[in-house]
């Protein structure tokens, strides 16, 4: 049974839809992510799925409850990382993770989770001291406190660099690994592919397609290309007659040939027959960005 379903979401605010017709399911143990470009409803979908917004049509079920009839259930099983977590500028690491432990009947003990989150040493540094990828570290800590089942995360990375971003990818696999379902809500693409089993591609409030990253990918990857310069002299017409390739273009000694299906072992084949041999062989397909480009009709950090 999935632990998140959302059927028919509809929210705005005002006379402004935010998110017009949102439906996804989260499967127990995956990492599922949101990914869309700023303003796509990502935010307003997440905070509708931890109760903190009233939706305007649709359901949400979240561990088979309703996220805004049994808030108080759903508390101590759910963890939320907010889009921006601001803590008062002296309280100490220590002294937040042991205000938010009494809010959960079985918080995790706080000691063992800064540890695994790497804040040991800053057990009694002041909210105020941290780096902003301690911060960030922080704001995770407290979303786990509580030991929750779901941890929902939004804009994990925001604003760090590539190292802590990557140091936080690692802790998120970590958090994974121990059995808590993930909510991820992003807008980079590394993110989304490094992390999440599946992702949304959220555009204008609806959702534009789901799926693992491969199965999005797959979903634009007819074409492929090939890029090659031969040992010695070649006719493309022996590659034109391939039934696997649709272009050739020739830049001084390299060739560049599109096609589809198993188009690089026709032509590997094809050229070993003539006895050449293909020179710094490339073979570029579609990436997660092509995908989406295609899904959506635009880039990713194109502007809104
Ligand atoms: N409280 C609000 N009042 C009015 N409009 C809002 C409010 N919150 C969000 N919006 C608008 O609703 C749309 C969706 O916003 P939302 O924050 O859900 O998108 P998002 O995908 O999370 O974007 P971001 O990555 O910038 O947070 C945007 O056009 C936004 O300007």
């Amino acid at each position: 049974m999935p632990v998140i379903e959302v059927d028919s979401l509809h929210k705005r605010y005002r006379e402004h839809i935010a998110v017009a017709e949102v439906s996804f399911t989260v499967e127990r143990g995956e990492v599922f992510g949101i990914l869309g470009r700023n303003g796509a409803g990502k935010t307003t979908t997440v905070e509708c799925v931890e109760g903190l917004r009233r939706p305007d049509g649709g359901r949400i079920s979240v561990l088979g409850l309703d996220p805004r009839r049994d808030a108080a259930t759903l508390r101590a099983k759910v963890g939320v990382q907010l889009q921006e977590c601001r803590l008062p500028d002296r309280i100490t690491v220590r002294e937040a993770l042991q205000l938010y432990a009494t809010f959960y009947p079985d918080p995790l003990p706080w000691r063992q989770l800064l540890a695994d989150l790497g804040l040991s040493r800053q057990a009694n540094t002041r909210f105020e001291k941290l780096s902003g990828g301690q911060q960030q570290r922080l704001s995770i800590a407290l979303a786990l406190i509580g030991n929750p089942e779901i941890a929902i995360l939004d804009e994990l990375t925001t604003g760090l660099d590539p190292q802590a971003r990557k140091d936080t990818w690692a802790l998120i696999e970590d958090i994974r690994d121990r059995g808590v379902t993930i909510l991820l809500v992003t807008h980079f693409m590394a993110e989304a592919e490094r992390l999440c089993d599946r992702i949304a591609v959220l555009e204008a409030g609806r959702v534009a397609a789901i799926g693992s990253p491969a199965e999005l990918v797959s979903t634009v990857d007819s074409a492929q290309t090939v890029r090659f310069r031969p040992s010695a002299a070649l006719d493309s017409r022996l590659l034109t007659a391939l039934p696997e390739v649709t272009g050739i273009r020739r830049d001084g000694a390299e060739f560049t040939v599109t096609g589809h299906g198993n188009l690089l072992h026709a032509l590997t084949s094809a050229l070993a027959a003539q006895q050449v041999i293909p020179i710094d062989l490339r073979l570029e397909r579609a990436t997660l960005d092509d995908a989406f480009l295609a899904l959506t009709g635009r880039r990713l950090d194109e502007a809104a």
